[in-house]
């Protein structure tokens, strides 16, 4: 059976950095399930199709190849919003959790990070994270990141667009973003990247023992 590293979190806190990490230490496959939505979101946009669509988002959900996904492609911020607002859909969700279960059943170790992976795709994982950040360290990291890789943005709109996409995240109907009950929760806003990586080590070292 496959060990599971749940990982959750609101926009930008940085879960799916940290996921990498921990993939990358204890030599675990790791899935974002956040690119699976922004995978069917810009499938719709690319084909003109309205984001409320439902038939044309669960067809785009079960048709794209989930090892093709790249995070350069996909991480424009209004795919993200875009995305956001796909997720609301109940159906679409219940395509994606699916391919999501099935990837964490493969292999010896699986690390998923997302909004929902600790509630309701992995709900019985050993290990489970809600990593936060105030929403303005957020921004900033987010901000220097699109300068860093040559873009441009305004550290105010990114801010506003985080506010925006938590607020539907944790308010929709289906599956909506909170901490498991038994999750640890992480607020990395004054952590470095490597303090937020040794926390969560000491977490994840402690349920590998108990699991052994
Ligand atoms: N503890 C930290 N200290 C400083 N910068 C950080 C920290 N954690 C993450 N970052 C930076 O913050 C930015 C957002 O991190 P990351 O992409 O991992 O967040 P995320 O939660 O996966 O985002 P998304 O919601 O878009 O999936 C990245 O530039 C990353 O390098
Ligand atoms: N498990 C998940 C993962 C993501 N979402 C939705 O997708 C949007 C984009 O996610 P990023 O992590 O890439 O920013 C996000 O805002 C959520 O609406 C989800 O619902 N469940």
């Amino acid at each position: 059976m496959s060990f599971t590293i749940a990982i959750d979190g609101p926009a930008a806190s940085g879960k799916g950095t940290l996921a990498r990490r921990l993939a990358a230490h204890y030599g675990f496959r790791h899935l974002d399930t956040g690119l699976t939505y922004r995978a069917v979101a810009k499938a719709m946009l690319d084909a003109g199709l309205p984001l409320d669509d439902e038939a044309a988002a669960v067809e785009a959900a079960r048709s794209f190849d989930i090892s093709e996904m790249r995070r350069d492609v996909l991480a424009e911020h209004g795919i993200g919003e875009a995305a956001s607002r796909i997720a609301v859909m109940p159906v679409v969700r219940r395509v994606l959790v699916e391919r999501q279960r099935e990837f964490s059943r493969t292999g010896a170790g699986t690390v998923l990070d997302g909004r929902d992976i600790g509630t309701v795709v992995c709900p019985d994982a050993p290990v489970k994270l809600f990593v936060t950040a105030s929403p303005e360290v957020r921004a900033r990291r987010r901000y220097h990141e699109i300068l860093g890789n040559g873009g441009k943005a305004e550290e105010q709109a990114i801010l506003a667009d985080i506010i925006r996409r938590d607020d539907r995240d944790a308010n929709r109907a289906d599956s909506p973003m909170r901490p498991a009950r038994d999750a640890h929760l992480l607020d990395t806003t004054e952590m470095t990247i490597e303090a937020a990586f040794r926390a969560a080590k000491t977490i994840v070292d402690a349920a590998l023992e108990k699991n052994s």
